[in-house]
């Protein structure tokens, strides 16, 4: 490893990123795109997005190894009333669509754009209820 390598190893995909500031214009960027997609946005038809909004944040800073501060229900449960109503792999895909144009069109490097995706890949069984 080189000294660069051994100095970043440690270092979270959050901190990487860029931390609050970029997670929270991420998430930002990402909902207006689900909101415009026709193809799972009626999921969202009662939400109070505000509110899904502010639990993303916490979710994904979460998840990329920053400060833990994600009250919100676990993935299975929050997600089982939509698999009900049809929710299906095709959109999560188109979840993930929009999760990987949102991050390129902030300019995230592909590597780290690699590992946050792989990331939110690992919810899908969960959030499908399979
Ligand atoms: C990377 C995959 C996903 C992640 C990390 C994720 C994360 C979350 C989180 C953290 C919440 C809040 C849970 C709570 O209320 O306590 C939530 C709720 C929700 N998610 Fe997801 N989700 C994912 C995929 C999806 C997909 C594929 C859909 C539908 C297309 C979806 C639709 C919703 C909706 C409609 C809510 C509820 C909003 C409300 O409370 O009204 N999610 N999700």
């Amino acid at each position: 490893m080189s000294e660069t390598e051994e100095a970043t190893a440690n270092v979270t995909l959050f901190e990487k990123i860029g931390g609050e500031a970029a997670v929270s214009a991420a998430v930002d960027v990402f909902y207006r795109k689900v909101l415009e997609d026709y193809r799972i946005n009626r999921f969202f038809g009662n939400s109070d997005m505000d509110k899904q909004i502010a639990k993303q944040k916490a979710f994904f800073t979460m998840a990329f190894g920053g400060p833990n501060n994600y009250t919100g229900t676990d993935m299975r449960t929050a997600h089982a009333r939509f698999v009900t109503m049809g929710l299906n792999d095709s959109h999560f895909d188109a979840v993930m669509e929009n999760f990987d144009a949102t991050l390129k069109e902030l300019n995230v490097p592909a590597d780290l754009i690699a590992e946050a995706t792989a990331i939110a890949e690992s919810v899908r069984a969960d959030v499908l209820g399979q």
